[in-house]
C-alpha cells in the first residue's frame, strides 16, 4: 500500500512538472542552469578519455572547444564573431575578456584560437571530471587567496608561452560580474604580456541581460555578439607601463561593450494600431 502510494506521488509530481516549468519562470530559470552544468559534466566525462590519449597537453582545447560548441543551439543563443581578423596570425598573446558568468564558456569556445588556455580559479580543478578535463587542457589554475603564488605562476606562465607557443586567456575583472558593465581590471594579465613582450587582444562579449538575468531568474533565447578588438602592441613596455595600459584596455572594452549594449537592447515594440 505504501509503495503505491508512493508511486502514485511520484507519478503526480512528474505530472507536474512540465506545468511548473511552463508557469514559473524561476523554476525554468534552475532547470535551465542545472541542465546547462549537468551537460558540461556529461561532456567532460566523453572529453576525458580522448583527452588522455595525449596528456595534459594544450591541443586538447581544440577537443573541448569542439565538444562545447553545440551547446549554445540547446538554449537558442544566437552568436555572432565580430573583428576575428583582428586575432594575431602566428605567435602567442594575451587575450582579456569581460566575465558575466559561466555562460561566457560558450562565448570562449566560439572564438578560442588553437593553443590557447584560459588561467582558471583553482577551484575549477576540485570540480570532478570539469576540472580533470580542465587539467588535461592545460588550462593555468592560479589561487586567487595567495597573490604571490599566483603572479610566480603567471611569470612561469610568460615563460611557457614563449617557449612552448602558446596563447593564454585572462578575464582580468578576475571574477563573474553580473552587474551588466565591468569591475574595474586586476593587472595581472597585462603584467603577462608585458613580461612575455607580446600583444594583448581584448575580446568584449556582449551583454546577456535581454536574455539572461541571475537576479531576475530569466533565461530565454537571444543574441550575443563577441567582438575581437585591435591588438594593443607591449613591445618595450616594462612594468612600469601596466597600469596605464590596463585602464587603456579596459576603456576600449568598455565603449565597445556599451555599444553592444546599446545596439542589442530590444526595442519596445510599435504601438498597435488604433
Ligand atoms: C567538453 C568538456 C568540457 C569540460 C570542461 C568544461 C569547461 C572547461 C573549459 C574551459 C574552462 C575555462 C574556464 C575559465 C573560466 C574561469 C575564469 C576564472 O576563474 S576568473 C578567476 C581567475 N582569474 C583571475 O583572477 C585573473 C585575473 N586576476 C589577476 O590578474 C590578479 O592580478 C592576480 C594575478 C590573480 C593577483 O590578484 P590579487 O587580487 O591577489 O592581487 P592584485 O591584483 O591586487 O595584485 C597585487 C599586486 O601584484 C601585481 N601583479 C599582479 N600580477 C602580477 C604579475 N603577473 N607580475 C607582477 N606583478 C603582478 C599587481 O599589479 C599589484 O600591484 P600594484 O597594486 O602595485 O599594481
Ligand atoms: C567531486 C566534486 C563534483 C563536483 C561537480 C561539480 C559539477 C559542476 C559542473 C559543471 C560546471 C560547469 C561550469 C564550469 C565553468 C565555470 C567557469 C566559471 O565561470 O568560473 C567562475 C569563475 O570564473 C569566477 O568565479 P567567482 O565568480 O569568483 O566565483
Amino acid at each position: 500500500m505504501e509503495v503505491t502510494v508512493g508511486t502514485a506521488a511520484l507519478a503526480l509530481a512528474l505530472l507536474l512538472l512540465p506545468v511548473l516549468y511552463e508557469r514559473s519562470g524561476s523554476f525554468r530559470f534552475f532547470c535551465k542552469m542545472g541542465f546547462y552544468n549537468g551537460w558540461i559534466l556529461l561532456l567532460a566525462l566523453v572529453a576525458i578519455p580522448l583527452c588522455a590519449l595525449r596528456g595534459r597537453d594544450v591541443e586538447n582545447m581544440k577537443i573541448i572547444r569542439g565538444l562545447m560548441q553545440h551547446v549554445k543551439h540547446l538554449y537558442g543563443i544566437r552568436m555572432a564573431v565580430r573583428g576575428a581578423q583582428h586575432f594575431p596570425p602566428r605567435q602567442p598573446y594575451v587575450v582579456v575578456s569581460n566575465h558575466q558568468s559561466s555562460l561566457d564558456l560558450l562565448g570562449m569556445m566560439e572564438v578560442l584560437p588553437d593553443r590557447c588556455v584560459p588561467i582558471a580559479k583553482r577551484e575549477l580543478l576540485y570540480m570532478g571530471a570539469v576540472g580533470v578535463a580542465c587539467w588535461l587542457g592545460g588550462i593555468i589554475f592560479i589561487d586567487r587567496k595567495r597573490t604571490h603564488d599566483a603572479i610566480s605562476v603567471m611569470a612561469e606562465a610568460a615563460h611557457t608561452m614563449l617557449s612552448q607557443d602558446v596563447r593564454v586567456w585572462v578575464f582580468p575583472e578576475g571574477t563573474r560580474n553580473h552587474s551588466g558593465s565591468m569591475l574595474p581590471f586586476k593587472r595581472g594579465a597585462f603584467h603577462l604580456a608585458v613580461q612575455a613582450q607580446v600583444p594583448v587582444v581584448p575580446i568584449v562579449i556582449s551583454s546577456y541581460q535581454h536574455f539572461y538575468s541571475k537576479r531576475e531568474r530569466r533565461f530565454t533565447a537571444g543574441q550575443c555578439v563577441i567582438q575581437v578588438l585591435p591588438p594593443l602592441p607591449t613591445r618595450g613596455l616594462g612594468p612600469a607601463d601596466v597600469p596605464a595600459l590596463t585602464e587603456r584596455v579596459r576603456a576600449a572594452m568598455l565603449e565597445a561593450f556599451e555599444a553592444l549594449s546599446a545596439e542589442l537592447r530590444p526595442t519596445a515594440p510599435p504601438p498597435a494600431p488604433q
